[in-house]
Parts: structure tokens; sequence; C-alpha cells
């Protein structure tokens, strides 16, 4: 595996909501990581990270900056190709697990591909996935409402994993969780980094953040790498 290939390059991004008084949630910002490096980026509650994830997903256009992913410029590509890039090499985990209440667990899993590959196929990768994150075959035609907070963010992990993303955008992965389902998550993403895939995770959590090879502070819309974590 090559350590050193680039994997996203963020570049004075620029993000205010509203009108031209209102201040830059996000003010010039910039970001460089490798592949399969894990990126922790911690701040105080409204400070922009999830605004920063969404710009880095290509779901939020920055006012001004570039983001690169994969040599890739998206917000230079057309919205059907960035919504393409995106299921292809991006995979989301979020606080909320964003599990769909009307599907069972494994038509999650295979949620984010069902267009693109064959069912059945799917169906089969789907249960070795939720084997490796550790939910039994008793759960995976369940409703996700019926599920643990720690099991539904193993599934959510599964379905983030199906498309062999590239990079794993986390938002609050493990804030609704307690220490034991937080550390099994801390454990999985761990396991998904060998695998070669980026993380880049969004935390409250000073003990998940300190499992990150680097992590950067956001405050007043500017990133900032911090040298050490003081737990
Ligand atoms: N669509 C929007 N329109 C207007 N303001 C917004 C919008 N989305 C977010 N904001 C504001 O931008 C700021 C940054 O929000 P964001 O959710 O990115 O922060 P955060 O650091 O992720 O917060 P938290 O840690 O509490 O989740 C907040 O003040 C929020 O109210």
């Amino acid at each position: 595996m090559n350590w050193g290939i680039e994997m996203l390059y963020v570049h004075n991004l620029m993000k205010k909501y509203g009108n031209n008084e209102t201040l830059n949630i996000l003010d010039g910002v910039n970001l460089e990581v490798k592949e399969a490096v894990w990126c922790s980026i911690v701040g105080p509650s409204g400070t922009g990270k999830s605004t920063l994830l969404k710009c880095i997903a290509g779901l939020l256009k920055p006012d001004d900056g570039s983001v690169r992913m994969l040599n890739h410029d998206i917000y230079s590509m057309t919205e059907e190709a960035r919504s393409n890039f995106r299921r292809t090499n991006i995979g989301f985990i979020f606080q909320d697990f964003k599990l769909l209440s009307h599907y069972s667990v494994l038509e999650n899993v295979i949620m984010p591909l069902l267009y693109d590959k064959d069912r059945k196929w799917l169906m089969e990768k789907a249960k070795d996935l939720l084997k490796l994150v550790g939910i039994p075959e008793s759960l995976h035609n369940r409703l996700p409402d019926s599920l643990s907070g720690g099991e539904k963010q193993r599934v959510a992990i599964a379905r983030s994993i199906i498309g062999d993303p590239e990079i794993i955008l986390c938002d609050e992965p493990t804030g609704n969780l307690d220490t034991k389902n937080r550390d099994r998550i801390i454990e999985l993403l761990l396991n998904i980094q060998k695998r070669g895939t980026t993380i880049i995770c969004v935390t409250h959590d000073l003990e998940v953040a300190e499992k990150g090879d680097c992590v950067y502070r956001l405050n007043e819309g500017l990133l900032t790498k911090e040298e050490m974590i003081h737990l």
C-alpha cells in the first residue's frame, strides 16, 4: 500500500449561511489528508464541523475555495457526476444512524448500491459485512427501531462500507452510545482504516479523537492542527 497518496485536499474553504452580514462559518479552511489516514476534527458546538463535512462530501457548495478528493475537483463536476462520485467513493456514518425505519437491517445495508448492483449479490455481501460488524443473523430481517443504539450504529457501519468506499465521513459516530458501544465502534473504524480506508471523524469525544493519526480543531472558522490531546 502506498501511504503517501493524497485522498483529500481542501483549500481555502469559505462558507456562510444567510446574508452578507453574517459571519463566515468556514473562513479559509485548509486540510490535506493522505490515503488510509484517520483524521479527527474536534471543536465547540456550532463551530461548523458538520458544515465542513457536508462541503467535503459535495453536499453543500462552499462560497469559495475548493475540495479535491482522489484528484477530482468535487465542485467542478456536474451534480449527477458528483452524486455518482459520492456513491462510489464515500461512506457516511451519522450520530443518529439515519437508518430507514420501514426497511429491514439487510435492506438498509444494501440501500446505497441498490440501483447499481445485482440484489442477490448485494444481499450476500451485506450478510458478510453484518457478520464483520457483529450483527447476528437473527437481526437481519428486523426493523431498525427494534435494535439497540450500538446495534444500529454497527448496521450503519456495514451500510457505509457496502460500496468499498475510499473514504468514510463520520459525524459524531459515537455521540449516542455508551462507553462500551463507543469502544466497539472505535475498534470497527480502526479495522476499516487498516483495510486502507481513509476516515474523517468529527467528534466531541476526545477519547475517540485521539484514535486518529491527526487531530484538527475547528474554531472561529479556521482549522488548526492539535499537537497533543490532553484527556
Ligand atoms: N442550513 C443552515 N442555515 C443557517 N444556518 C445554519 C445552517 N446549518 C447550520 N447553520 C448554523 O451554522 C453553524 C454551524 O453549524 P454546524 O452544524 O456545522 O456546527 P457543528 O460544529 O457541527 O455543531 P455541533 O457540534 O453542535 O453539531 C451553527 O450556528 C448553525 O446554527
